[in-house]
């Protein structure tokens, strides 16, 4: 996994053109890095397999487009995993061939939604993390994903979460920073991102505290900030 997801980020990194494309993947290989594995287990839910097959229809379309709410929408599904994004820089993903995992993207009329991730257990579910959308200055985007638990079997996920060190300053990359895309955060530590998060229920959007005023955006992008 750790191999998985230096090669991604190396792609990335040339991607974006960055002086050193290996930026991201260093971080992430730091002999201090804070690198976690996760493994969840999402006991079966099987109230919505007890009602009949029209409701268990509208049940269905309902988890999967009504965002509001807060993201506790139960609708016969249980929530597994509330609303939030991955603070770390990239999330590698595996799960087995029980449905559950939705990401909240916006539609092609400019709507958001919640969207069901299909199942398959061959597959491998990319994220990117809070840490690399403040590295890449929002070029890249971490979104805000949960788990609704609706099967009668129990869906099993592994995540290996690629971190920086505790001490690591994240701070946009040169690179990321134009004219007309100036810095947007203010550069925190690892460590300090970690304290915030902590503090804070899991569906905030934490990055937004670290966002810089529009006011003083000219100053940062001058890095003064
Ligand atoms: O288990 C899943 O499918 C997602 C879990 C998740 O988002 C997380 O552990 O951060
Ligand atoms: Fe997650």
């Amino acid at each position: 996994m750790k191999k998985l997801a230096c090669e991604i980020l190396d792609l990335l990194g040339e991607g974006l053109g960055l002086k050193d494309p290996r930026y991201f993947s260093k971080l992430t290989t730091n002999a201090d890095s804070d690198c976690l594995l996760r493994i969840n287990h999402y006991p079966p839910s099987c109230n919505i397999h007890k009602l009949d097959h029209d409701d268990q229809c509208n049940i269905k379309s309902l988890v999967s487009t009504k965002a509001s709410n807060g993201g506790n929408l139960m609708a016969g599904g249980r929530i597994g995993f509330g609303e939030h994004s991955d603070p770390q820089i990239l999330s590698l993903l595996r799960a087995n061939d029980v449905e559950g995992l939705q990401v909240f993207v916006p539609d092609h009329e400019g709507k958001e939604m919640w969207v069901q991730v299909p199942s398959d257990p061959s597959a491998i579910f990319v994220n990117v993390g809070d840490v690399l959308q403040a590295l890449t200055n929002g070029r890249l985007i971490s979104i805000r994903h949960r788990v609704i638990a609706t099967a009668c079997r129990p869906r099993l996920s592994t995540i290996y979460f690629a971190s920086p060190p505790l001490h690591a300053r994240i701070s946009a990359l040169p690179e990321t920073i134009t004219a007309s895309s100036p810095r947007r955060y203010r550069s925190f530590t690892w460590a300090e991102y970690k304290t915030t998060m902590y503090s804070l229920r899991l569906s905030h959007s934490r990055l937004e505290l670290f966002k810089i005023d529009d006011d003083d955006s000219d100053n940062a992008s001058e890095g003064k900030a």
